[in-house]
C-alpha cells in the first residue's frame, strides 16, 4: 500500500551531489558523553530531495531520533555539517538557528502538542502569529479543507480524536510553508486505521504541494507511505531502499534483526523518548530530550 501518486525524484539519499536538496548531512557524528561516550551518529552523509518523503528506521537505540533533531537544527553535531537549503544550520548560533527552525521547519509528533486552551484554528495559525507573519489565508484554507478539518475550527483539541489532533498538527506544521517537515512516529498514538489515514494525507500533501518530508517510525507499513527509507543501525546508515513496499520493508528489518542478534544486542542502547515537542523559549515548537 502506498500513496506514490507523484513520480519522486530517485537518488540514493546518501549522495551529497544530488541538485534539488531540501537537507543534506555530511559525514556528520554525534556524540554523547553523559554518563560514557555514545556515538549516536557515526558520520553520516544524506541528501533529501526537495517534495520527497523519506522514512527513517532501524531498531531502538539506532539513531534515528537524533537524526531527526539535527537534521532539524533542534541539536548540532559533534563533527560534520547540516544544511536546510542553503543555510548550514550547523554553524548557526542557538538564536539565529531557533528563528531558522520557526521560519522554515515545520515539526510533527507522536503527541500532536497542541495547546489545549487554544482552539484548532488559533493552534493552526499560532507559529505563523508568532513568527509575526501575515497569516495566508487562502493557503490556511486549502490545507483545512485538504486535512479535513475545516469543520473543526472552533473546537479545542480535547474535544477531537487523536487522528483529528494529529492532523491539526500537520496542518499547523505546513501553515508556514517550511522547506521540510520533521516527523517522529507521527501514527505512534494511533490506531491502525487512523494513522493510515493520517500518512495517506501526508503523502498528498507531499505529492501536491511539493512538501519535504522527513519522517522517523518503526513501522514497514507507515514507512511504505514514504517514497525512499534509510535503515539506521549503530549510528550509521545500513541500507537505503528506494521504493521500497511494506513487504521488503519488513523483510530487511527481519534481517537486520538476525544480525542484531548474532552481533549481541547492544544492551546499553536505550530509546530515547521521541521528541516530546515544547514552546522554546521563541514560543516555537520545538522537540526537546
Ligand atoms: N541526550 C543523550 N545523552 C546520552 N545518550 C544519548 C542521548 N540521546 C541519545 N543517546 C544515545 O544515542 C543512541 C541513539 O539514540 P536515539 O534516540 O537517536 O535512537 P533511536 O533510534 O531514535 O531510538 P528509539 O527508536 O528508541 O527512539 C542511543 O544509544 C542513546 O542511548
Amino acid at each position: 500500500m502506498s500513496t506514490q501518486t507523484q513520480a519522486p525524484v530517485r537518488r540514493d539519499p546518501r549522495s551529497a551531489d544530488a541538485r534539488d536538496v531540501a537537507v543534506r548531512l555530511e559525514d556528520v557524528s554525534r556524540v554523547f558523553r553523559r554518563g560514557g561516550e555514545v556515538k549516536a551518529l557515526d558520520g553520516v552523509s544524506l541528501s533529501v530531495p526537495r517534495g520527497s518523503f523519506l522514512a527513517v528506521m532501524g531498531r531502538s537505540g539506532s539513531g534515528k531520533s537524533t537524526l531527526l533533531q539535527i537534521a532539524a537544527g533542534l541539536d548540532v553535531p559533534t563533527s560534520g555539517s547540516v544544511w536546510i537549503g542553503d543555510t548550514e544550520v550547523s554553524s548557526l548560533r542557538e538564536t539565529p538557528r531557533t528563528r531558522f527552525r520557526r521560519d522554515r521547519v515545520g515539526f510533527v509528533f507522536q503527541g500532536y502538542n497542541l495547546l489545549p486552551s487554544l482552539t484548532v484554528e488559533e493552534n493552526i495559525t499560532l507559529p505563523l502569529r508568532l513568527a509575526g507573519t501575515a497569516v495566508d489565508r487562502a493557503w490556511v484554507g486549502t490545507l483545512v479543507e485538504q486535512t479535513g478539518l475545516a469543520d473543526l475550527l472552533h473546537r479545542l483539541p480535547g474535544e477531537l480524536s487523536g487522528g483529528q489532533q494529529q492532523r491539526v498538527a500537520i496542518t499547523r506544521a505546513l501553515g508556514p510553508r517550511p522547506d521540510v517537515v520533521f516527523a517522529d512516529e507521527p501514527t505512534g498514538a494511533l490506531d491502525l486505521a487512523t494513522g493510515q489515514r493520517v500518512l495517506a494525507l501526508l503523502g498528498e500533501l507531499v505529492a501536491e504541494h511539493g512538501q519535504t518530508v522527513v519522517m522517523v517510525t518503526h513501522d514497514p507499513g507507515a514507512a511504505a507511505f514514504a517514497h525512499d527509507t534509510v535503515v539506521m543501525a549503530d549510528g550509521r546508515i545500513r541500507e537505503v531502499l528506494l521504493s521500497p513496499d511494506a513487504e521488503s520493508l519488513a523483510a530487511v528489518l527481519g534481517e537486520q534483526s538476525v544480525l542484531d542478534a548474532q552481533g549481541g544486542p547492544d544492551a546499553g542502547a536505550q530509546g530515547v523518548p521521541d521528541g516530546e515537542g515544547v514552546l522554546d523559549a521563541q514560543g516555537v515548537l520545538g522537540g526537546q530530550r
